[in-house]
């Protein structure tokens, strides 16, 4: 993990309490992300010592998920550039700020991920292994 701004302030936005919040940003410090490519479809899994996710998707279509607070979602994927992917996601149900993310590649080869939570942007650069 090369940077992560605004983890917290993310979470807090999303409702989470302290405790959890403490909880993530601890396990979020140090997560080890696997992508692999196919064409249009990518499978991506975030491992930290507290929770894994694993997705798959097709950009373009769109799949479920869950918010970075663990709530089910429905998440539509399209390519904002060739090397940049935005996704907008829906509550399944209940209420919550609007949440997204994007994931780039940038020219020194580092995963940019974003998400956002109502007006709050948490940025988090993955450095390659
Ligand atoms: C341990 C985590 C916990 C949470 C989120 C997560 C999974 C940490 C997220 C890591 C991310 C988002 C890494 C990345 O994608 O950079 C919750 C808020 C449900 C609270 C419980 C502990």
């Amino acid at each position: 993990m090369k940077s992560s701004e605004n983890f917290e302030e993310l979470l807090k936005a999303l409702g989470v309490n302290v405790f959890l919040r403490k909880i993530a940003v601890a396990a979020a410090s140090r997560p080890s992300v696997e992508i692999e490519q196919q064409g249009e479809t990518l499978s991506i899994q975030t491992s930290t010592s507290v929770r894994t996710t694993h997705v798959t998707f097709t950009v373009g279509q769109t799949f479920n998920e869950a918010t970075v607070d663990g709530r089910p979602c429905t998440s539509f994927p399209i390519w904002d550039n060739d090397r940049k992917i935005t996704c907008e996601q829906t509550l399944l149900k209940g209420e919550g700020p609007r949440t997204s993310w994007t994931r780039e590649l940038n020219d020194n080869g580092e995963l940019v991920l974003t998400m956002n939570a109502g007006d709050v942007v948490c940025t988090r650069i993955y450095e390659r292994e």
